[in-house]
């Protein structure tokens, strides 16, 4: 029963909110409620009783989190209820289930193959009474989530939220409508006529990589780790394919480079820290203001290469002069030129601001997976001499009688073994390991399974390329499984180091020859062998994997590189 003073004070706000309430006017939910707020607060502010105040405001908020309390158990044991036909490990709790069990190490890779090894195709995982996942490893279920509409299908904040600050509203991050239109427009800017024109640009910044790692070794210096020279190479070529800016970052400091690598660390290291999660804590911190500094430099960066880009394209336009009249050399048109002048069917373009993003995911989605690829094949041919020899033949074939060491576009059909080494390597050690998603409906699997809306499907890459149900001795390096004259079939997504279906990479064709390029100039000038991490001293042909953004090596990927010949 209400006591008289509460009576008074709940009543006038019920008569003001079912005013709100039966108004014609189109107010949402959200005024509604603040209007409500208010009226309560400037009637607070009169009350001269401040004992029944705090015991109103008390009684408000036991009542708000019971709400939210009973919403969440219930969602709960919604979901739970909806996934009890898959498969569920062993949980520490029924109520934080299976918080804490993943890890980001070389045993959480372990854990997923005990899991592959233990249910085959799928199993179910809940993160507290808050995150419901479905893992997924096997392509026959892998296929329906991938190949999906992508109309209904979603990108959870969990997993991405923290790109959007740097990436915001872009092809990787988008959903719908939006995406639909972006992908539209991106799609040419990926076309081959385009991608061919940076293939020198591949050559050159390998060249560039490979006269660093010429002079440190002529200093005694051959035990080199890969990602920091390789990063720094991709870096340098996408900077130039996007914005045809040559930064020499291989050679010298850049800050734009510097803030790239350091948002890809800050990132990684909110992921680890539970509390980072919300942005309101994450803003005040050190390293949420570490991003926001790095984010300025980045941005600043791109938007000013964006509108001076522009003024030079609309200033042509008006001019109608073309590079034909000018002393400056003709230039290639780069993936900034390429999104200025893409067009809808009706005529309208991408914003400045659109641009901008596709622009950082571009930087994003490109440097830090394309070198993982490359250092990582680069260690599994130095672990295995006799497939290095073989692709090093298969170059030097191709290279006889030329001049210049150049992998030019067309050559790089005429590398089938090469090519076959770095899809085992992106299968053995994919730079991805996992893409998730939700589905605004329940989606069907095999065997009767069903994922209702809402529940966050993790398609586990790293899991479907390493089940052993789907290839044998999945742990070895086998380039010879993706010979075309291997009898051996595979479903059509065992395969999947650039995902598939509508939201594949879009990037996949520049990332795989840029890749080529790489390693068959890198074959040709060096002999690779295992090298030897400082800190642990010794030669080892195992390394600790470290599933962070893309898949690295605990303390570096460290390989000898013995030069081979003097251009
Ligand atoms: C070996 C190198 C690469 C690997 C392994 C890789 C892998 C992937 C994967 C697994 C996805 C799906 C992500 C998801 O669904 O959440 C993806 C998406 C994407 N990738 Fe790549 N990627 C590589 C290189 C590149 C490059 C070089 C670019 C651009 C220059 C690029 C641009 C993108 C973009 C824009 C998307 C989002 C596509 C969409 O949602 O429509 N990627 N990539």
């Amino acid at each position: 029963m209400l006591k008289h003073a509460e009576a008074k004070f709940f009543f006038p706000h019920w008569r003001i909110f079912q005013q709100i309430v039966s108004s014609n006017c189109q107010s949402n939910g959200f005024w509604m409620k603040m209007a409500l707020l208010y009226s309560i607060v400037s009637q607070a502010a009169e009350w001269t009783d401040p004992l029944l105040f705090l015991r109103v405001c008390a009684a408000g908020l036991v009542a708000v989190v019971t709400v939210w309390t009973v919403r969440l158990l219930v969602c709960h044991a919604w979901y739970t209820h909806r996934l009890s036909r898959f498969n569920k490990p062993q949980t520490h709790s029924w109520l934080l289930g299976h918080m804490g069990q993943m890890q980001s190490t070389e045993e959480g890779l372990l854990q997923v193959d005990d899991l592959v090894q233990t249910y085959k195709h799928s199993c179910s995982w809940f993160l507290g009474p808050f995150y419901h996942l479905v893992r997924v490893f096997h392509p026959d279920y892998v296929k329906p989530l991938l190949m999906a509409s992508a109309n209904i299908t979603v990108k959870d904040e969990l997993i991405y939220g923290h790109l959007r600050p740097w990436l915001g509203q872009s092809l990787l991050l988008s959903s719908g409508e939006k995406w639909f239109r972006k992908r539209r427009l991106l799609t040419p800017a990926f076309h081959f006529e385009i991608l061919k024109n940076y293939a020198a640009i591949f050559n050159s910044s390998t060249n560039t990589m490979h006269e660093k790692w010429r002079h440190l070794a002529a200093e005694g210096n051959k035990n080199l780790e890969m990602f920091d020279h390789v990063t720094l190479m991709t870096l340098d070529s996408l900077l130039k394919c996007a914005f045809s800016h040559s930064s020499n970052c291989q050679e010298s400091t850049s800050d734009y480079v510097a803030a790239i690598v350091e948002l890809s660390d800050l990132i990684i290291d909110r992921r680890l820290k539970i509390l980072h999660h919300w942005d309101w804590i994450y803003w005040k911190t050190q390293q949420g203001k570490q991003f926001k500094q790095a984010l300025n430099v980045v941005h600043r960066f791109t938007r000013e290469v964006v509108q001076k880009r522009r003024a030079l394209i609309d200033q042509q336009r008006e001019t109608g002069v073309q590079s034909s009249h000018t002393k400056t050399p003709k230039r290639n048109k780069d993936f900034v030129d390429i999104l200025l002048l893409s067009k809808d069917e009706d005529g309208h373009g991408l914003t400045d601001e659109e641009i901008l993003a596709e622009a950082n995911t571009f930087m994003f989605a490109g440097h830090d997976t394309t070198a993982s690829a490359i250092c990582w094949t680069l260690y599994n041919l130095a672990n295995h001499a006799h497939y290095q020899e073989k692709c090093r033949q298969e170059v030097m074939e191709l290279m006889k009688g030329r001049d210049e060491h150049e992998i030019e576009w067309e050559d790089l059909s005429n590398l089938p073994f090469t090519t076959m080494c770095i899809r085992e390597s992106l299968r053995l050690h994919s730079p991805v390991q996992a893409v998730t998603r939700k589905y605004t409906q329940d989606m069907q699997l095999p065997g009767d399974l069903t994922v209702p809306e809402g529940a966050i499907c993790l398609v586990s890459i790293y899991g479907t390329h390493h089940n052993p149900v789907v290839w044998t001795n999945p742990h070895e390096f086998n380039p010879l499984r993706f010979d075309p004259t291997n009898k051996e079939s595979h479903s059509s997504h065992a395969f999947i180091p650039f995902s598939s279906g509508p939201r594949n990479c879009i990037g996949q064709k520049f990332a795989m020859a840029e890749l080529r390029v790489v390693v068959a100039l890198t074959l040709l000038r060096f002999r690779l062998t295992l090298g030897v991490n400082p800190e642990l001293g010794s030669k080892s042909g195992r390394v600790r994997r470290l599933p962070q953004l893309v898949l690295r090596a605990e303390g570096g990927l460290w390989l000898e590189l013995e030069p081979l010949l003097d251009e």
